[in-house]
């Protein structure tokens, strides 16, 4: 019989199968309580953890799972000797990445393409992409000076159809990048949809829109490789691992389908989460503009640049604690029986963890309910416990924390810096409520009406 330490190291396998099982319902019979988390993901994490505490038991996809909040909760679930990704994820995550894609594999495997993968996400990386970025945005403020009001949600996803467009496959903007959006936004439904293939339905038509995407990167690939660039499919084409070990073609239309939609998603809801942000505290905008003026008043941006701006930084930092972004991380599996807070974790149950309320905890964010910036400012956040402060996961980054960590920040970065420049905008009588989507944004789209600023 295999002998198992627990995370402090003092308790025996036989002690741990005598401890009580974290407190929590598995819900009806079969379903679980899969429906309850598929309504309202946010409230399905929030309600528990106030009725059970930071550890609990549930029922989803079929299978016991145990979810974990709080930094020493989101610590322990990192620890890989006891939990992994592999077979973790429920069965539609893993058909919608077609299978093979760094959230569904663990250990030396995911190690080894995350390092290459992170060969695309580097500073001078970013300077490459910063332009591409600048030049997306100068469109579209253009665009939006025209319009004068608009609802800005619609604006961003066709902005970032575009911008994913040029920096992961060097398009430029047009139609075609439209398109493409739409195509992501049907896909990336079906992470929410009745996980049941007919065809017609949402989830059979985000399989066809992941097919559609696999083939438009086939293509993008055969071109890439016959004439190399310098965009992130250029670079990660490129990229050698210490050993020269390389991405397969397979593994990297597969990893190249993540980033994309991620990448897409990820920008329109920071984004305008950045605009409502700044239109509702016009304390932070003042002196937000006032930074920019001081070391981004005009010209090109780059790296260093962009690092001068201390404050814009922490509020990008507190935009992805404040708002309903992530509810949890991917699923993992319990490898081993544990104990963890004298609780038994059974081996072969599921588990996983709270991110946006680890990140509303008031041990740690006092205030949890506030929007305040200066929470990070860059002595206060070097305090922060391990595994506090986690919109992107937790943990090295070559582990499963989120690859597209900085580069959201360099993007919110750039996109202030022009907004700022020039302009100021007020928000139009709405519904700000936020609405039930994977990544929720308010309800109507954010209206506002848009011009220049005079001082
Ligand atoms: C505000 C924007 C974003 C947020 C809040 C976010 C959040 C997250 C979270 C919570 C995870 C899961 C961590 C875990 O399971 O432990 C994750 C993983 C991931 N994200 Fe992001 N993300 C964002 C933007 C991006 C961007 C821009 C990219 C691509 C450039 C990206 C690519 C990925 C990938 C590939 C993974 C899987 C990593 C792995 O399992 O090793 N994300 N992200």
């Amino acid at each position: 019989m295999q002998i198992q330490k627990n995370f402090q190291g003092k308790d025996t396998e036989s002690n741990i199968k005598n401890k009580p099982l974290p407190p929590g319902s598995f819900g009806l019979p079969l379903i679980g309580e899969t429906i309850a988390l598929a309504w309202d993901i946010h409230s399905f994490y929030r309600q528990r953890l106030k009725k059970y505490g930071p550890v609990f038991k549930t029922h989803l996809f079929g299978k016991p799972v145990i979810v974990f909040i709080g930094p020493e909760a989101f610590t322990f679930f990192l620890n890989q000797e006891y939990f992994t990704r592999e077979d973790g994820n429920p069965q539609p995550v893993r058909e919608l990445l077609d299978w093979d894609a760094l959230p569904l594999l663990d250990g030396e495997e995911h190690r080894r393409r995350k390092r290459l993968i992170l060969q695309a996400f580097t500073p001078q990386a970013f300077d490459k992409y910063i332009p591409v970025m600048e030049q997306n945005a100068a469109y579209y403020l253009e665009r939006w000076e025209k319009l004068g009001s608009f609802t800005w949600l619609n604006e961003y996803r066709k902005m970032c159809a575009s911008l994913s467009n040029a920096l992961f496959v060097g398009r430029s903007p047009g139609s075609e990048s439209e398109a493409v959006g739409k195509i992501m936004d049907t896909f990336i439904k079906g992470f929410s949809a009745v996980p049941i293939n007919l065809g017609f339905n949402g989830y059979g038509k985000a399989l066809k829109s992941r097919d559609w995407l696999l083939s438009y990167l086939d293509r993008a690939i055969a071109q890439h490789q016959e004439q190399p660039q310098q965009d992130i499919l250029g670079v990660l084409l490129a990229a050698r691992g210490d050993d020269g070990s390389t991405l397969t073609e397979d593994q990297l239309r597969r990893e190249v389908l993540h980033l994309f939609f991620a990448a897409y998603s990820g920008f329109y809801v920071a984004l305008t989460l950045l605009s409502l942000t700044l239109a509702q505290h016009p304390e932070i905008m003042a002196r937000a503009r006032q930074e920019v003026n001081q070391y981004a008043a005009d010209g090109a941006l780059n790296m260093e640049k962009l690092q001068k701006l201390v404050y814009l930084e922490q509020i990008t930092k507190e935009i992805r604690r404040f708002y309903p972004i992530n509810a949890a991380t991917f699923f993992a599996k319990v490898k081993t029986d544990c104990e963890y807070k004298d609780f038994r974790i059974p081996k072969g149950w599921g588990a996983v963890a709270g991110i946006h309320t680890t990140m509303h905890m008031p041990q740690v964010f006092s205030e949890p309910e506030s929007f305040k910036p200066c929470r990070f400012a860059p002595e206060q956040f070097a305090t922060l416990p391990p595994n506090s402060y986690v919109p992107q996961g937790g943990g090295a980054k070559d582990g499963h924390r989120c690859p597209g960590e900085d580069m959201i920040t360099v993007l919110l970065k750039v996109m202030a810096v022009h907004l700022l420049r020039r302009y100021t905008w007020e928000l139009l009588p709405q519904n700000l409520e936020f609405n039930r989507d994977l990544f929720p944004t308010p309800r109507d789209g954010l209206k506002v009406r848009f011009g220049i600023y005079s001082p």
